[in-house]
C-alpha cells in the first residue's frame, strides 16, 4: 500500500491503472478506524482492481462548536489496518492540500440536507457533499463505498451523483454493530463506561419503533412521540432527532403502514452525539407505487 498526501501525486498513480482498464473502489473515511469501515474496504476490494481509502477530517463538515480539534486520530494503526486489508492507495492530504485556498464554491443539496441531522448541524451536509465531489474529482473512482450508518449522507451523495451526472456508482454498506447492538462509530471512543452501557438505548429505541409498527402504529406523531419517551427513560440520553420519515424524500408521513418507513435517530449520550436509523416495513414491489 502506497500513502499518498497530495492531489497532483494520486492522480499521477492512478492515470496509469484507469488507462488500463482497471476498476477503481474509494472509501472515503475521517479515519480512526474500525470494523465498520473495514466492511466498506472489504466490499471495495471485492468489487474492484484498485482500492483507494481517504483519510481526511474534512473542516467543512463541522460547525464552530463541534469536535474538530479533538476528533480521533491514529494514522499509523489506520495504515496498518488497510494494508493488512489490501488497500492499494491511502490518500490522506493535509488540509492544506485539500484546501490551498478558502473554498469558494460549495455543492448543496439543500432540501435533503436541510432535515434530520442537517437540521442540527446547520452546513454539514453541504461540508460532505462539498467535500465527496472533490474526492470524486481526484480519485475518479468507478464506485464509491458509504455505511448506511450515516442514511441521510447516502441519500444527499446519490441525489448529488444523479443531479450532476457525476459517473460514479454510490453503494450502501449495512451498518456494523458491536454484540449489544449500537452501531459501530470512530465517536464511540468518547463515551465513559457508563455512557457506554448506556448507548445502548439507541439500538434498542429503534426495535422498539419495529415493535409498535409490527402492533400497528399507525400514525407518525404518535411513534415518534413513543420514541422519544423511550429513550429519555435511559437518564444519559437526549433525543435530538427521533423521527419517521419517508425513506428517499426523508420527508414527513401522514401514515405508517403498508409502505417503508424510516426510523432516524440522533441521540446524545453525555456529550457524545450518535446516529443510528432503521428502515422497517414492507418494500412494495417494482409493479406497486409507494406514498
Ligand atoms: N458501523 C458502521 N458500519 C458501516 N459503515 C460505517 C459504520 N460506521 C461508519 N461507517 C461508514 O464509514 C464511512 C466513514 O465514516 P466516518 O469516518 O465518519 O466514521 P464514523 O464511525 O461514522 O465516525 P463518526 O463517529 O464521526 O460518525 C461513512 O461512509 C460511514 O457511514
Ligand atoms: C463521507 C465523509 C468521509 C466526507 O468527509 C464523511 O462524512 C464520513 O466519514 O462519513
Ligand atoms: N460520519 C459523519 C461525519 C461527521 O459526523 O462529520
Amino acid at each position: 500500500m502506497e500513502i499518498v498526501n497530495t492531489i497532483a501525486a494520486l492522480r499521477e498513480k492512478l492515470g496509469g491503472h484507469r488507462k488500463t482498464g482497471k476498476r477503481v473502489g474509494l472509501v472515503p473515511t475521517m479515519g480512526f478506524l474500525h470494523a465498520g469501515h473495514m466492511e466498506l474496504v472489504s466490499r471495495a476490494k471485492a468489487e474492484n482492481d484498485i482500492v483507494v481509502t481517504s483519510i481526511f477530517v474534512n473542516p467543512l463538515q463541522f460547525g464552530a462548536n463541534e469536535d474538530l480539534a479533538k476528533y480521533p486520530r491514529d494514522l499509523e494503526r489506520d495504515s496498518a489496518m488497510l494494508r493488512e486489508a489490501g488497500v492499494d492507495f491511502l490518500f490522506a492530504p493535509g488540509v492544506s492540500d485539500m484546501y490551498p485556498r478558502p473554498m469558494e464554491t460549495v455543492v448543496d443539496v439543500p432540501k435533503l440536507g436541510g432535515e434530520l441531522e442537517g437540521a442540527v448541524r446547520p452546513g454539514h451536509f453541504a461540508g460532505v457533499a462539498t467535500v465527496v465531489t472533490k474526492l470524486f474529482n481526484i480519485v475518479q473512482p468507478d464506485s464509491a463505498y458509504f455505511g448506511e450508518k450515516d442514511y441521510q449522507q447516502v441519500a444527499i451523495i446519490r441525489r448529488m451523483v444523479e443531479d450532476l451526472a457525476q459517473p460514479v456508482r454510490v453503494v450502501p454498506v449495512p451498518t456494523v454493530r458491536d454484540a449489544d447492538g449500537l452501531a459501530l462509530s470512530s465517536r464511540n471512543v468518547y463515551l465513559s463506561k457508563q455512557e457506554r452501557a448506556a448507548a445502548v438505548i439507541v439500538p434498542r429505541a429503534l426495535a422498539e419503533a419495529e415493535r409498535l409498527y409490527d402492533l400497528g402504529a399507525n400514525d407518525p406523531a404518535a411513534l415518534e412521540e413513543a420514541l422519544r419517551a423511550f429513550i429519555d427513560k435511559e437518564p444519559l440520553a437526549a433525543a435530538e432527532v427521533a423521527a419517521v420519515r419517508h425513506p428517499d424524500t426523508l420527508e414527513p408521513l401522514t401514515t405508517l403502514q403498508g409502505h417503508p418507513v424510516l426510523i432516524a435517530l440522533f441521540v446524545r449520550i453525555g456529550s457524545t452525539r450518535l446516529l443510528d436509523n432503521r428502515v422497517i416495513g414492507r418494500r412494495p414491489a417494482a409493479n406497486e407505487r409507494t406514498v
